[in-house]
């Protein structure tokens, strides 16, 4: 007999899916985006740049390796929800401390099982990232009428900036990975590890770790930081993080930050909104995609050495190609769709990529990225 369901989808065309719910009860409207990645479900949660989005996961089994503090990559799953082929089976895996659905009833994150991925992606893929009500209700109530008005109604992510509510509300420091570049694992050099400043727009923890673990001590300093804030700390090298929502909203704040930045000669690395609101910076300009990039296996070509690199991805907006100044060299693009993924400022240490090097989950071919910055660092110090 059919189970009467506990959740449903409802697009703003109308259209309902309707499922089995887990984790917590209620409904929340967001964009909603579909995943291919075949593993890190909790990474991909955990990711402030899911913040106001819905993910559906293409791959059908999320939930049997459990989940594990380990894992985060920030405090709290800020994925506004998930949507699933399978309801989450029991976890089966060493490291699992938990299971997702008690994890996300926890954290207040509404997931929904049983569902036509493949439809829906189909569906995200032709008419874009649809706006979306995910509700979850055990006595299974819902008013369809009212959650289609409601995903209608909302205004969708050109325009809102979210990186400031997601931004760390004071100043600290990371270290955790640094001693692998101090006992001389993986990256080049030793000494003094760089001073790093991180300007934190949602950034994952396994970018600052993997900052750490290619020499650098991190100060990480919140969104709004300005430039002085910002030099105060005699940073060898800015970092400019990943984040959620519009770069252009808000690049309101952090455009004016990082062009005072640009007079310093300092090294600069951006990655994803980092890259955008540098490119803004710049003077170029970001677009919103039909329904972007997210993933773990997104091959992008490095189109100074002509190698191909197979990458993490997690991306709706992108930088236009066409508007990047003079000086200003596009370095990397999208074997998918030709789009921008990564720039470098002619003759100086300031690079960006639109990907993620880090991964978490994904593919580690871009992890020299990291190296780069260092070198970079290294250099300015001279040798
Ligand atoms: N991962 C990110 O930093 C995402 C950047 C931006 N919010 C986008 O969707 O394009």
């Amino acid at each position: 007999m059919e189970q009467k369901p506990t959740a449903c989808l409802a697009l703003a065309d109308g259209t309902i899916f309707y499922g089995q719910g887990f984790g917590a009860t209620g409904a929340v409207v967001a964009e909603l985006v579909f995943n291919t990645a075949m593993t890190g479900y909790q990474e991909i949660m955990t990711d402030p740049s899911y913040a106001a989005q819905v993910v559906t996961f293409t791959f059908p089994h999320i939930g049997n390796t459990g989940v594990t503090p380990e894992d985060d990559e920030a405090s709290d799953p800020v994925a506004a929800g998930i949507v699933v082929k399978w309801d989450p089976s029991e976890p089966s895996n060493w490291r699992a401390a938990g299971d997702l659905a008690g994890w996300m009833e926890r954290r207040g994150r509404i997931g929904i099982g049983g569902i036509d991925t493949r439809r829906l992606t189909r569906a995200i893929r032709q008419q874009g990232a649809p706006h979306v009500v995910l509700a979850h209700d055990p006595q299974g109530n819902f008013d369809i009428e009212a959650l289609v008005a409601r995903a209608r109604a909302w205004p969708g992510l050109v325009g809102m900036d979210l990186a400031r509510g997601v931004s760390c509300a004071q100043s600290y420091r990371w270290d955790e990975g640094l001693w692998r570049w101090n006992e001389g694992f993986g990256a080049r050099g030793t000494g003094t590890p760089f001073r790093v400043v991180a300007v934190d727009y949602g950034a994952k923890r396994n970018i600052l770790r993997s900052l750490a673990e290619s020499g650098a001590d991190v100060t990480v300093l919140p969104a709004t930081a300005t430039a002085d804030e910002i030099m105060a700390h005699q940073p060898e090298g800015v970092f400019l993080s990943n984040g959620p929502g519009d770069p252009a909203a808000t690049g309101a704040y952090a455009v004016p930050m990082i062009r005072s930045l640009l007079d310093h000669d300092l090294p600069i690395f951006g990655i994803c909104l980092g890259h955008q609101m540098l490119a803004l910076a710049l003077g170029a300009r970001t677009v919103k995609m039909n329904h972007g990039h997210h993933g773990a296996n997104h091959p992008v070509k490095d189109v100074e050495t002509g190698k191909v690199e197979i990458t993490s991805m997690n991306h709706g907006f992108a930088v236009d190609a066409q508007t990047l100044p003079e000086g200003v060299i596009e370095t990397h693009v999208s074997l998918f769709d030709g789009s921008n993924c990564g720039l470098r400022v002619a003759e100086r240490p300031v690079f960006s990529v639109q990907y993620h090097p880090e991964a978490s989950p994904g593919p580690q071919d871009s992890a020299y990225l990291f190296q780069r910055f260092a070198d970079a660092m290294q250099a300015r110090r001279g040798g």
